[in-house]
């Protein structure tokens, strides 16, 4: 058997072709365009890559887009008045600072610095709170594009048995609460987890968001699990470099029933769901209703 391999990036096109359609009955309504602004912090080329994709993103679905470039030796505080100042600014309905920041910036305050009602990002506490409650909120971006693709994938998620290997903030811990959400049986797994071959290999569903280049093999899995892969590991490669996931692509592929490519799986969908949190900040901020589920 091969398994499926799971077209994030035709997924995501997909998803951003419907923002981009109800972004214009949106502006019809509401007599402006959505706006995202994104702030990014240094010069970390991997980070300018995705901010320039994200601006892109934003201007092909009809959105307005602003980015602030600001020095690396940007001070925390000056940091919080840019976030203040978009907060306050009827034109931003989505805020997103890329993270990571440099070491001297306190992220954590930065983050609790945006407007919860702007954060499409979902990282502020109160969406995090919302999420884990199951109240309505922002769910971070990478996560649910993550859930979407398991839907398309497998329908009804109850009962099955899913293990996400990492616990960040960003990734692990909202996937596991869109996963237990979803009725599925979690398990978290991370550096201290003792057997991970042993975890996976009763899975369903695997989520691997770890950071470390093919580090779940093939072998770990259960005949049939669906493999989302998370990880963008850079690797050289010859003269260059190339991206790879957290999971041994090729060993998975005999084994697995579907599987996630690194590129061209959860990194677009990410992309797509935040033009989709973006325009779900816009109806909300301009008060103009939007039909849940129509995404
Ligand atoms: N495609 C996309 O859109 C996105 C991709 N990413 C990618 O996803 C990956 C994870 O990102 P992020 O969550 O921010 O990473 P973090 O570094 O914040 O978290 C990594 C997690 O992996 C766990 N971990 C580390 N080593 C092991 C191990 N040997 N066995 C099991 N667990 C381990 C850590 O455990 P512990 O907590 O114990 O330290 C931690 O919980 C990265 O490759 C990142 O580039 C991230 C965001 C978006
Ligand atoms: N505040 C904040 N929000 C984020 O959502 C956020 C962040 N900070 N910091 C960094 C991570 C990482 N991330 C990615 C987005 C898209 C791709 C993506 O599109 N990847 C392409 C390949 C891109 C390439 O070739 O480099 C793919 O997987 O096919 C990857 C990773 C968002 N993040
Ligand atoms: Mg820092």
């Amino acid at each position: 058997m091969t398994a499926r391999i799971i077209d994030g990036k035709a997924r995501a096109a997909a998803l951003r072709a419907r923002v981009g359609e109800q972004h214009a009955a949106f502006e019809r309504a509401a007599g402006r365009k959505a706006g995202l602004a994104v702030v990014l912090v240094g010069e970390d080329p991997a980070s300018a890559v995705y901010v320039r994709s994200k601006g892109k993103a934003t201007e092909a679905a009809g959105m307005a887009s602003s980015t602030h470039r600001l020095a690396a030796k940007t001070s925390e505080g000056d940091l919080l008045t840019l976030v203040r100042q978009l907060n306050g600014d009827p034109a931003v309905d989505g805020i997103l600072v890329q993270l990571p920041l440099p070491g001297h910036i306190n992220e954590n305050a930065v983050i609790a610095a945006i407007d919860p009602n702007k954060d499409v990002d979902g990282f502020h506490p109160v969406n995090a709170g919302r999420l884990a409650s199951g109240l309505q909120g922002f769910v971070p971006c990478t996560p649910l594009g993550c859930l979407m693709l398991l839907k398309e994938e497998l329908g009804d998620l109850s009962g099955l048995d899913a293990v996400v290997i990492g616990r960040s903030n960003i990734v692990g811990k909202p996937m596991a609460a869109l996963l237990l959400a979803e009725s599925c049986t979690v398990t978290i797994a991370h550096s201290r987890t003792r057997d991970l071959a042993a975890k996976a290999a009763a899975a369903d569903i695997v989520v691997a968001a770890v950071g470390r280049p093919e580090m779940i093999k093939g072998d770990w899995l259960k005949p049939g699990a669906t493999v989302i892969d998370v990880g963008i590991n850079r690797v050289p490669d010859g003269e260059g470099t190339r991206l790879v996931g957290d999971v041994d692509f090729d060993g998975a592929l005999s084994v697995a029933g579907a599987i996630t490519p690194v590129p061209g799986g959860v990194g677009p969908m990410t992309i797509a769901v935040l033009l989709r949190n973006t325009l779900l900040a816009a109806h909300r901020n301009a008060g103009v209703a939007y039909e849940k589920g129509s995404l």
